[in-house]
C-alpha cells in the first residue's frame, strides 16, 4: 500500500524532460519532477493545478528514478506543488545511487529533507520559510509582483551565506511591469541578477 506515510512511494503529478528555464542552472537541460501538494497558497503559483495532492497518483521511488535515468537527462530538478512536505531522504538517495544530479525547488516552508546537490529557495509571504534554508540554499529566487517586494527581497538576501546566488524573478503576469524595475534594482545593487522564466518564452514545458 502507498500513502503520505509510506517513504517509498510519492505523489507525481507530472515528469518531464526540458530545460531548466529558471535561475542559476538556466538553459541546462533538466528532467523535472513534480509532486503533489502545497498548502503555501501563493496568489500568483503557475501551478496551482499541483496543490491537491490526493488528484495524484502514487509511484514508488524505483518507479520514478527508472523514468529519470531513461530520460537521458544528468540533472533532476524535484519541484510541486512544495516537494520537502514529504521527506525526500529515499528520492534523493535513489536518485544519487542512479548517478542524477539532484536539485530541488522549493519555498522553504517545510523541513529539508534529503541531500542534494542545489538548493533553490523561493521564500512566500503567504508561509513563513523555516531559518534552516538561508544556511544551506545554494540560491534565493525572489518572485518580484509589485515594488514593496524588493525591500522583501533585501531582507531575505541579507541573511543568506556570503557565497550564495540571488535572484529576482519577475511574475509571469507582471512581466511587462516587474522586468524593467528588476533590470534597474539589479544594476544599482550588483550582487543580485535577473531571472527570466526563459521556457515560457521557448513555449516549453
Ligand atoms: C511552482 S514553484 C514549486 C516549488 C516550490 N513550491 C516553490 O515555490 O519554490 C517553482 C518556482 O516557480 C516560481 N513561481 C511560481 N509562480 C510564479 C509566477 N507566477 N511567476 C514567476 N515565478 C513563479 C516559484 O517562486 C518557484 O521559484
Ligand atoms: N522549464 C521549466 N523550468 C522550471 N524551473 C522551475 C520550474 C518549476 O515549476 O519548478 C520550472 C518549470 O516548470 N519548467
Ligand atoms: S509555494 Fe510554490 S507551489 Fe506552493 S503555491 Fe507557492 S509557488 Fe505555488
Ligand atoms: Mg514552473
Amino acid at each position: 500500500m502507498s500513502s503520505i506515510t509510506d517513504p517509498e512511494y510519492l505523489p507525481v503529478m507530472e515528469s518531464f524532460y526540458t530545460i531548466q528555464g529558471e535561475g542559476f542552472f538556466s538553459g541546462t537541460p533538466a528532467y523535472f519532477i513534480r509532486l503533489g501538494g502545497c498548502d503555501v497558497g501563493c496568489v500568483w503559483c503557475d501551478v496551482k493545478e499541483s496543490w491537491d495532492a490526493s488528484q495524484f497518483d502514487w509511484f514508488s521511488i524505483d518507479q520514478i528514478v527508472s523514468a529519470a535515468k531513461e530520460s537521458g537527462a544528468h540533472l533532476v530538478v524535484v519541484t510541486g506543488g512544495e516537494p520537502l512536505m514529504y521527506d525526500l531522504t529515499l528520492l534523493t538517495e535513489s536518485l544519487e545511487k542512479a548517478g542524477l544530479q539532484t536539485n530541488i525547488e522549493t519555498s522553504g516552508a517545510y523541513p529539508l529533507s534529503g541531500r542534494w546537490d542545489w538548493i533553490c529557495f523561493s521564500p512566500k509571504k503567504f508561509k513563513a520559510p523555516l531559518e534552516e534554508f538561508y544556511s544551506k540554499s545554494h540560491e534565493l529566487k525572489v518572485v518580484a509582483f509589485n515594488k514593496s517586494d524588493f525591500k522583501w527581497a533585501e531582507g531575505h538576501g541579507d541573511k543568506m551565506h556570503s557565497d550564495s546566488q540571488l535572484f529576482l524573478q519577475p511574475e509571469w503576469s507582471k512581466e511587462k511591469e516587474m522586468t524593467p524595475l528588476i533590470v534597474d534594482f539589479v544594476k544599482q545593487n550588483p550582487k543580485w541578477k535577473i531571472s527570466l522564466q526563459t521556457h515560457k518564452y521557448m513555449d516549453i514545458p
